[in-house]
């Protein structure tokens, strides 16, 4: 059979939740005075959208086979993800086999080494990569997961990511994953607030439910240290991305300091099987936290997947709704998933890429069937309005 071939690549960006799921309106708990690097300055510590965390806004990649099948994905990647789509990576695609996942993943990333590596340009990599494996599961008429290799569980098991872990137990998570409010440049005014809000969350669930603490890059060896031990009395399970993601010896360290049942976790700003690799070599962490919407794709987290099982490490993927849903349900050392809480007040259960998909599966009870529909069963919502700003 003559395989398809890819006849045109076209990105769009679209504003107001999607993939960017930080692009959000006001009141939202997602933006209410999160610890981050950047709150050291108190201009900027209120806000994350103050300093430009909904800068980018979402990229929509779409794909259109010679047959005029088309699959897409989506990343955090705004309009300079459309140019590099657009302007670079197009050629990569156009006229080749659709299947042909490997060497256009390899032509991608060897071509933009000169300026990209991680971030940004992996961000586009990834959506790229992904709307090629929709664009292939419609082709075939299979879901992605099949594809993959097929499920290894019925379901999914999912936590819950947002400020109300008692909600997120009640409706049915695992475990409930709060953002940390206050970093170092609050001093132990800061330090005694969240414990004191920590401990009274633990009150409340009781003592069995799973509680985590998601630092975003925010914290110092030494704070990250004293937050720990102090949270450890409270049953914190893990605490993630303590610190800077470039700082794999502090990691490394901060790993040992603690004690071993409380775990160190982190991943979602690494990319590629090579910095995963760092990661994992280096000690870093218990178990890492790739996105599939950024690590660079399908094709990539695989391969990562690998290298971390090689060495009896788990892949929790941060994230990425249905992309990372179609991975996880494939691999054993994906165990459970992560579930964030899209609603202000993390008091329902909205689909996380709301509103820019349409038939975006959600856990109930905090778990899921993942449908059979092809490719990652997902489509785009006429409502959302999407601007192409490049066309090559
Ligand atoms: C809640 C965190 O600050 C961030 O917005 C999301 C994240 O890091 C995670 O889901 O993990
Ligand atoms: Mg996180």
């Amino acid at each position: 059979m003559t395989p398809r071939t890819i006849r045109s690549v076209r990105a769009h960006t679209a504003q107001g939740g999607g993939a960017d799921y930080h692009d959000q309106g006001d009141d939202h708990w997602i933006d209410d005075h999160i610890a981050t690097p950047m709150a050291k300055y108190p201009d900027y510590r209120q806000s994350r959208r103050s300093f430009g965390l909904s800068v980018l806004g979402t990229l929509v990649v779409e794909l259109e086979a010679d047959d005029g099948t088309t699959g897409f994905a989506v990343t955090t990647a705004g309009e300079p993800g459309a140019f590099i789509a657009e302007r670079h990576l197009a050629r990569f695609l156009e006229g080749a086999p659709v299947q042909e996942v490997e060497r256009i993943w390899d032509q991608m990333y060897s071509a933009t080494l000169f300026y990209g590596r991680k971030g940004l340009v992996l961000n586009v990599i990834s959506a790229v990569d992904l709307a090629l494996w929709d664009l292939l599961g419609k082709l075939r008429d299979e879901p992605v997961y099949a594809l993959l290799g097929g499920a290894v569980r019925d379901e999914l098991v999912f936590y819950a990511t947002g400020s109300r872990p008692d909600l997120a137990q009640q409706l049915g998570f695992i475990g409930g994953k709060m953002p940390l409010q206050h970093g170092p440049a609050e001093g132990s005014e800061g330090m005694a607030k969240t414990i004191a809000r920590f401990a009274s969350v633990r009150e409340r669930v009781g003592p069995d439910f799973w509680l985590m603490l998601d630092c975003w890059m925010s914290l110092d060896l030494d704070y990250a240290t004293r937050l720990g031990r102090a949270l450890h009395e409270h049953g914190l399970r893990w605490i993630e991305e303590a610190l800077p993601p470039d700082d794999y010896w502090s990691y490394a360290e901060l790993r040992k300091r603690l004690p071993a049942e409380l775990l160190v976790t982190t991943g979602e700003h690494e990319a590629t099987r090579w910095g995963f690799r760092m990661l994992l070599e280096m000690g870093c962490c218990d178990f890492i936290q790739p996105d599939v919407n950024w690590c660079g794709g399908m094709t990539e987290l695989m391969k990562i997947s690998a290298l971390a099982d090689s060495r009896g490490a788990l892949v929790i993927p941060h994230g990425s709704s249905v992309y990372s849903y179609h991975f996880a349900i494939t691999r054993h050392n994906s165990p459970f998933c992560e579930f964030l809480m899209m609603h202000p007040e993390a008091s329902e259960v909205v689909p996380m890429f709301s509103p820019l998909l349409l038939d975006e599966p959600v856990p109930v009870g905090g778990r899921m069937k993942l449908p059979d529909r092809p490719g990652f069963g997902v489509r785009l919502n006429p409502e959302v309005p999407l601007v192409r700003p490049y066309q090559h």
